[in-house]
């Protein structure tokens, strides 16, 4: 099942310092900084004004109840509901204050995920599961927000409520004082040591939430292979083994966070309790006024509910530390490298990413088509004495020139064709498109330049023509309509126009309310849309029917006549439309030539396209050339938006 790499890890929660750890919310915390301290600044003055009670109680009892004196009774009786009042409007006032801006913080935070998972590269979204990420943007920012209104506040808050009361019991007597504080140490022992298992118990909760999360996306994107393959009883059982470690887990916390609330509860209240058999001893002495008693006692009982709290605020403190760790692996991991990007506004670079946005051609002069130098690529994740999936790949493809590539399967077709989008980095070698090395090229500007359809057409819940005009840099418009019916018609989108709403229907998740043969024409037409200068097609065919491939062939051909295009292509028909053939095996181009040349002099490709490279092509290394196939699609599948 998949996981983060730190999932399967033992979590590091005990090395880091909480504290530390949330500190760095502060640049998300910091535009709403005023209402935050404005808020805890009422808070508190909310929990003085309840302590302020108890000293009317000592006045009430030590003068009007001693002095019998019903007037002074009733008007202490008022004091102490104004101050009730005063107390309740305050705290009322304080959670006016922080909702708004709490939500625009989580928002932020949210927005913030979202664009920096776009931009990071695709090897970090082979590496991660997607439930990890979506655990992270949704579960752990909602423990944030939570954090953020209510213990952040209330453990300053509880803090100073402790501190004044303890000084205001010390004062009506700190023998009494004493008694109360005596078992302060003790439980502030027993609050270290829990938030240390506290946290490393949090950490896992939240990572296991993350895996079953990913469970159930796979399972809801996957339910059609489940139901055929009658596999539902299964991924029943697995996601039941699943949510019982978590609930193993929850329950673990429970026992800790119950363990800690007994310990922070029992021993005030037996130092509450002591307080009151040494107090009364006192009374009945005379040393010490009843009213004074009486104030004391109220003040403690006062504190019990700041006292109390303190375990589960520390717990929810805890739970956020935890989440901002979470959140702040994915901020950190480093983005797609900005090698080629302009620093500033680079005036020749606008106007060539622009000339590239209209589908304009690049000077002839300068054109030198497609080259791979010397391109040698290794995944990142693959074991280090591993062969490299390409191995020093030399090819040119001219200017206006369509070059198939071929090749037994496994063989690195579409590794090869992620690199020139620079989905993939190369690991020696250099691509250039007319002489430009592609990583000096800005990205925008490379994936403007250079279209892609892949063999798994993904489409996006939007409308056949958002999908579609996904291809033109500057997104969907009116002026884009024209240009929208030409891709269409390339890609013998016909049937569009049979739809209930034309190009405006909606096409469902993953466009899965269309057929695949549907979904790889519209993939086709978003690729041929903005007239690229560079066209890269992974079997772009493979799921129509002899005639809709024809007709898509004739089309296409007329689309690739201006156009540099790399074919990545398994059958004669679609080698056909390229004017020459490279093949590729074992992850070097071992022969170019037109498909007869190749056909009449290679062995190998003639084995090819006569269909039994199944039985006859070059094995996959077995274990992990499967394993990173099984990545390998999720790769391609991540890098078709590229
Ligand atoms: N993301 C990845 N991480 C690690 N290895 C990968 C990844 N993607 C692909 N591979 C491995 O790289 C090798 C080449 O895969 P690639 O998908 O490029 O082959 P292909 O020639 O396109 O195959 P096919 O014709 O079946 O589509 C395979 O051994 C595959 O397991």
């Amino acid at each position: 099942m998949p996981t983060t790499p730190e999932a399967t890890e033992p979590a590091p929660a005990q090395d880091r310092s909480a504290v530390r750890t949330l500190l760095r919310l502060w640049p998300y915390v910091r535009p709403v900084r005023a209402r935050l301290f404005t808020a805890a600044f009422i808070a508190i003055l909310a929990s003085c004004v309840g302590l302020v009670i108890p000293l009317v109680l000592k006045w009430l009892v030590d003068g009007p109840v001693a002095d019998r004196d019903p007037a002074g009774v009733w008007l202490g009786a008022l004091y102490v509901l104004l101050l009730g009042i005063a107390e309740a409007l305050l705290f009322g006032l304080r959670r006016w204050l922080v909702a708004r801006p709490l939500s625009h913080v989580e928002a932020e935070m949210r927005a913030d995920l979202y664009r920096h998972l776009q931009r990071l590269p695709v090897a970090f979204h082979d590496r991660w599961a997607s439930g990890q990420l979506l655990s992270r943007g949704t579960t752990d920012l909602m423990l944030l927000r939570l954090f953020l209104a209510f213990p952040l506040t209330f453990l300053l808050v509880n803090g100073v409520t402790i501190i004044v009361g303890v000084v205001i019991m010390l004062v009506q007597d700190w023998t009494l004082g004493l008694v109360i504080l005596g078992p302060a140490v003790p439980v502030m022992v027993v609050c270290v040591l829990f938030e240390k298992r506290y946290a490393a118990v949090a950490r896992l909760a939240q990572d296991q939430v993350g895996d079953l999360t990913t469970v159930v996306e796979e399972s809801v994107l996957g339910i059609r292979i489940i139901k055929g393959f009658g596999r539902h009883r299964t991924q029943a059982r697995a996601f039941r083994e699943l949510s019982k470690t978590l609930r193993g887990t929850e329950l673990h916390k429970a026992r800790l966070l119950a363990a800690i609330w007994a310990v922070i509860v029992t021993l005030p209240e037996v130092a509450i309790g002591a307080a009151l058999v040494v107090g009364a001893v006192q009374v009945a002495d005379g040393a010490l006024s009843a009213g004074t008693l009486v104030a004391f006692l109220s003040t403690a009982l006062a504190l019990r509910w700041p006292v109390e709290s303190i375990g589960f605020l520390l717990a929810m403190s805890q739970e956020a530390a935890t989440a901002t760790e979470r959140y702040f692996e994915v901020m950190d991991a480093e983005p797609e490298s900005r090698a080629g990007a302009p620093t500033c506004a680079a005036p020749e670079g606008t106007s060539r990413a622009v000339r590239a946005r209209r589908g304009a051609r690049p000077p002839a002069a300068g054109a030198d088509g497609l080259r791979f130098h010397d391109v040698t690529f290794r995944y990142p994740d693959a074991p280090p004495d591993a062969p490299p999936v390409l191995d020093r790949v030399d090819l040119h493809i001219r200017p206006g020139e369509s070059l198939a590539l071929v090749g037994a399967t496994g063989s690195g077709k579409t590794t090869l064709t992620a690199l020139i989008p620079r989905l993939h980095e190369l690991t020696a070698g250099r691509i250039t498109l007319d002489g430009e090395d592609i990583t000096t090229l800005p990205r925008a500007e490379l994936r403007a330049r250079v279209a892609v359809a892949f063999e798994e057409p993904t489409l996006f819940s939007a409308t056949v023509g958002e999908n579609v005009l996904m291809g033109i840099a500057d997104g969907p418009g009116e002026v884009h309509d024209g240009a929208l019916q030409r891709a269409l018609s390339v890609a013998q989108a016909d049937f569009v126009h049979a739809l209930p709403q034309g190009s405006a229907t909606p096409v469902g998740e993953q466009g899965l309310s269309l057929s695949g043969g549907q979904r790889q024409r519209l993939a086709l037409a978003r690729a041929v849309v903005g007239q690229p200068d560079f066209l890269v097609l992974d079997d772009p065919l493979s799921a129509l029917d002899v005639h809709t491939e024809a007709a898509v062939e004739a089309a296409l051909r007329r689309v690739l006549s201006d156009t540099t295009a790399l074919i990545v292509a398994h059958r004669p028909s679609t080698v056909l439309l390229a004017d020459r053939v490279a093949l590729l095996s074992d992850g070097r181009i071992t022969a170019v030539g037109t498909h007869h040349e190749l056909l009449r002099g290679n062995a190998e490709y003639a084995r090819l396209m006569s269909g039994r490279q199944e039985r006859h092509g070059p094995q996959e290394p077995q274990g992990q050339q499967g394993q990173q196939g099984q990545q390998g699609q999720q790769g391609r599948r991540a890098g078709e938006d590229g």
